[in-house]
């Protein structure tokens, strides 16, 4: 198979082989912004975006921008955001656009033309399926036919996330649910080793799925695990929760804070790489 007709999937799987898997969240916050010199205003979130890419593009397996941040800045927000989408674009490392966004079947499409279509579009989005994982369905059969991705909250790293998450309990948790769905689509769209379907666990949730029942060493696409660095989990946490699964470890504040400087950012990003094992 050449890189053309891979899947999203095998193509950032083999990012990951390459580069080690890091991928390099970015969210101006206030507060780094304000640390970097730059205003809190759509120009500083569009400067922190362009540099952090600049800084970083050799060994991000992947970019995940976060909208959040963007957003918060109204349309000149959103049109900085185009402007860093484009410049990961030219850089040539994936993005993975953190929009966490899950709706009825006919709304999905008009995120889908927003986000997989475009100047906003992504190689991947993340997505809540709290809406029922079917509502899903016809967005991931879009990205597929894209050469696109998805990544569907799972088992998040926040605390909260166990009172919806882990209903249901050993065996038949909501979670549980979500992932069984995750990997028959990926058997379904896309058959093969690694799906253009991913899930995101967070690298913080210690025993949880070993207790729920569910096995992370038999899913068919890769993981994305927040919650490395500022949210306290470590490499060895990333091994204990996923043993040898296929898993993209994200970090945003912890390589930020290493900012403005490149070689800040730099360190920060080998560091990850580092505790990681990349
Ligand atoms: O989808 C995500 O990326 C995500 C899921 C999750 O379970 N937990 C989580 O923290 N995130 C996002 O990952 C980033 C974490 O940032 P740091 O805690 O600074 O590394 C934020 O943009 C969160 O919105």
């Amino acid at each position: 198979m050449d890189g053309g007709e891979m899947n999203f999937g095998e193509r950032l799987a083999l990012r990951m082989d390459d580069l080690g898997p890091v991928a390099v969240g970015i969210d101006p916050h206030a507060g780094l912004l304000d640390s970097w010199g730059l205003p809190d205003t759509a120009a500083g979130v569009r400067e922190f975006g362009l540099r952090t890419v600049d800084a970083l593009w050799e060994r991000a397996a992947a970019f995940k921008p976060q909208s959040a941040f963007f957003e918060r800045h109204a349309a000149a927000g959103v049109a900085a955001l185009e402007d860093v989408m484009e410049h990961c674009r030219q850089s040539g490392v994936p993005t993975i656009l953190d929009v966490k966004r899950g709706d009825i079947g006919s709304t999905m499409d008009g995120y889908a033309d927003a986000y997989l279509s475009g100047p906003l579009r992504a190689d991947a989005i993340t997505i809540s399926p709290y809406l029922g994982p079917g509502s899903l369905e016809a967005t991931a059969r879009r990205a597929a036919a894209g050469g696109q991705g998805l990544f569907v909250l799972a088992l998040t790293s926040n605390p909260e996330g166990a009172q919806l998450q882990h209903v249901g309990g050993k065996g038949a948790s909501v979670a549980g649910e979500v992932i069984r769905s995750v990997s028959a689509w990926n058997q379904a769209l896309a058959p093969g080793e690694v799906g253009p379907f991913g899930l995101v666990v967070g690298a913080t949730i210690g025993g949880a799925a070993r207790e729920l029942g569910i096995d992370l060493g038999g899913f068919p696409g890769i993981y994305l695990a927040p919650g490395v660095g500022a949210q306290g989990a470590s490499g060895s946490d990333v091994r204990e929760v996923f043993g040898n699964a296929r898993v993209l470890a994200s970090a945003s504040r912890s390589i930020l804070g290493g900012g403005p400087s490149e070689e800040g950012l730099r360190q920060g990003l080998a560091r990850t790489l580092d505790s990681v094992g990349g």
